[in-house]
């Protein structure tokens, strides 16, 4: 059953029959439809975002007689100048709708920081713990009065947003946001935007990729029920977790019902996307990359394969990328993420299935929580038959068109470790196995941290970028598996995760979205926009591993050397003074006494 229908009169209105409709009126502004269009091709920002985050000044139905009217007036052909004029009449400036906002239950000096020894690496705890002052947003009043003026979607409680271009929450961002706000002692505000999120399930169906209403058509990797997992996990609050099971369910089967395609006889799920056009957020550069396509249907279909791109989250990299020889050499006229079963995405749903399974016991259903077991136990076999690799020795995304894996390192290969969706009892088996594919990979060769991928293609989920969830998925993956080697790997790369942000941090006094996996302390780039600095997700991954690893990391040996080196002078010293005491005595009393 689609639990989710797309209504065909009006296509921005979601009609749910569990959870309601939701209409987002201010979608035929910001989502599709000629004035976007001619705005957008029109590139009068820097940024094709900007647009899309600017207040309407008049409701979305005068706006639209306004443009027909304007467009008739110009023949339909209006100069870009004469284009200017009328977004500065009829739209205000981007990010009016959200007012920084300090979190009431931030504090200066949460535990973490007492769990770090270096003096350097605790300053900088200092500093990352009041990083979330200067992310925290608030919607205003106005947004829940008037909603149909502004692409944002309006949520009940304040949140921490990545940061930069990105003012808005983002779906898979926030499970490394509020893990960190958990490790900060923010319970409430992280608590919020779980609310936030479990209200847009509830609204809406599903969550969107990120906060306005042009991400209507497509998620990001469902961590929902990891982010209520988390939190209970920090305050013991189970009823949270039971009072949300209706709607982690909702979310869950959203994906299932909407998502699932078969591979060799079994159900596994992909990325896909449900609107029509090009991103609205990227309107120019998808017509652009659409050039390469004649006919309406395969434009279409390539902006649907750059928006399930963006639903994985790796927007864009050659992971999409399937060419006519079904290799990943290629660029954005390649992507075929439709195509791809991807090994995280799969893995996550076994993980949600099996946390909605725990919740279940904790609310003593147990019929529930055998139905979500047996849910679990499914995709783990799927996983298993199709998406682990003997020869590779690790998971790997499988190609739908051509029938076969797809043996391309990505982190995501090894998400099954993360979330243990594999056989248990099989731990040392497998971890001999990915340590092996890991050095055929020559994975450990990078300082500044495992990349992305092993193909430099110039997009920003590509060689040479590194990115904190991936690092994290890493990280945390080898240290499940638990055997000595693997705990050994998990912690240096871990360690040296924590360092190599150091030193970016140490040059520039900024946290960045992305690093660069052949620069220690070097930061991302490539792909359709700027480096933006911050940056949620990675304050929250250092966060989490300074109290990890505080007590252990040292910044440098030298460093170590020289406080060892002060300690023994100051010994020496106080040994030399009892022994010169004893002495001083011993001269006093038998010579001049
Ligand atoms: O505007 C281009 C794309 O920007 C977003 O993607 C990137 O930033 C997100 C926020 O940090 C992150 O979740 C995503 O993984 C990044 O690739 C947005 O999510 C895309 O939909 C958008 O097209």
């Amino acid at each position: 059953r689609r639990l989710l229908e797309f209504s065909t009169e009006s296509p921005n209105a979601i009609a749910d029959d569990e959870f309601g409709t939701y209409n987002f009126t201010s979608c035929q502004i910001y989502c599709y439809g000629s004035l976007l269009d001619t705005v957008q091709m029109a590139k009068l920002f820097e940024d094709s975002k900007t647009f899309v985050d600017m207040k309407l000044l008049f409701s979305p139905q005068k706006t639209l007689e306004d443009f027909d009217a304007f467009m008739a007036a110009k023949n339909n052909t209006p100069s870009r100048d004469e284009i200017r004029e009328f977004v500065d009449a009829h739209f205000g400036a981007k990010g009016t709708e959200l007012d920084v906002w300090t979190p009431t239950d931030w504090i200066e000096h949460p535990g973490f920081i007492d769990l770090i020894h270096d003096p350097d690496l605790k300053q900088w705890g200092v500093d990352l713990n009041n990083i979330w002052k200067e992310l925290g947003r608030k919607m205003k009043d106005d947004v829940h009065k008037n909603p149909d003026y502004y692409s944002i979607i309006p949520v009940p409680n304040p949140v921490i947003v990545p940061g930069g271009r990105f003012i808005e929450f983002y779906y898979w961002d926030s499970y490394w946001i509020i893990r960190g706000l958990l490790h900060s002692e923010m319970y409430t505000t992280a608590r919020g935007m779980i609310e936030n999120f479990l209200s847009i399930v509830q609204r809406i169906g599903f969550i969107p990729n990120g906060g306005r209403v042009y991400y209507w058509g497509r998620s990001q990797p469902p961590l929902l029920t990891a982010m209520v997992k988390s939190y209970v996990d920090f305050t013991k609050d189970d009823l949270f977790a039971i009072n949300a099971l209706e709607i982690l369910e909702h979310e869950f089967e959203y994906f299932i019902n909407n998502n699932t395609v078969q591979a060799k006889g079994h159900n596994l799920v992909i990325y896909r996307d449900t609107s029509t056009g090009p991103r609205p957020e990227s309107y120019s550069e998808d017509v652009e990359t659409s050039q390469s396509f004649t006919t309406k249907e395969a434009k279409e279909d390539h902006y649907s394969e750059l928006k399930s791109a963006a639903e994985s989250g790796m927007d864009f990299s050659s992971r999409w990328f399937i060419n006519a020889n079904g290799t990943n050499e290629g660029n954005l006229t390649d992507a075929k993420t439709r195509s791809i079963v991807p090994v995280e995405l799969n893995a996550i749903l076994y993980w949600n299935a099996k946390m909605i399974a725990e919740f279940h016991s904790k609310a003593g259903n147990i019929e529930k929580m055998v139905e979500y077991e047996t849910k679990a136990q499914k995709i783990q076999e799927a996983i298993q038959a199709v998406l682990w690799n003997e020869e590779a020795g690790c998971w790997l995304d499988y190609d739908l068109i051509n029938e076969k894996p797809r043996n391309y390192f990505v982190p995501t290969n090894l998400s099954p470790l993360w979330v243990k969706a594999y056989n248990l009892s099989e731990s040392e088996k497998i971890s001999a196995s990915v340590l092996k594919y890991i050095e055929a990979n020559n994975l450990d060769s990078f300082p500044g941290g495992v990349p992305n991928t092993l193909y430099n293609t110039g997009e920003q989920w590509d060689l040479p970028n590194v990115w904190a969830p991936m690092q994290y998925i890493l990280v945390e993956g080898l240290d499940n598996l638990g055997t000595p080697e693997a705990k050994a790997l998990s912690q240096r790369w871990g360690q040296r995760w924590v360092k190599s942000n150091f030193e970016a941090y140490r040059e520039t006094l900024a946290m960045f979205e992305k690093y660069d996996a052949e620069n220690f302390g070097g930061h991302g780039g490539g792909g359709e926009y700027g480096v933006q600095t911050g940056f949620g997700w990675s304050n929250g991954v250092i966060i989490e591993w300074l109290a990890k690893y505080g007590r252990q990391i040292s910044l440098s040996n030298t460093g170590a050397a020289a406080r060892s080196c002060r300690l023994i002078t100051v010994l020496g010293a106080t040994a030399v003074a009892i022994v010169g005491a004893f002495a001083g005595r011993f001269i006093w009393r038998n010579w001049f006494k």
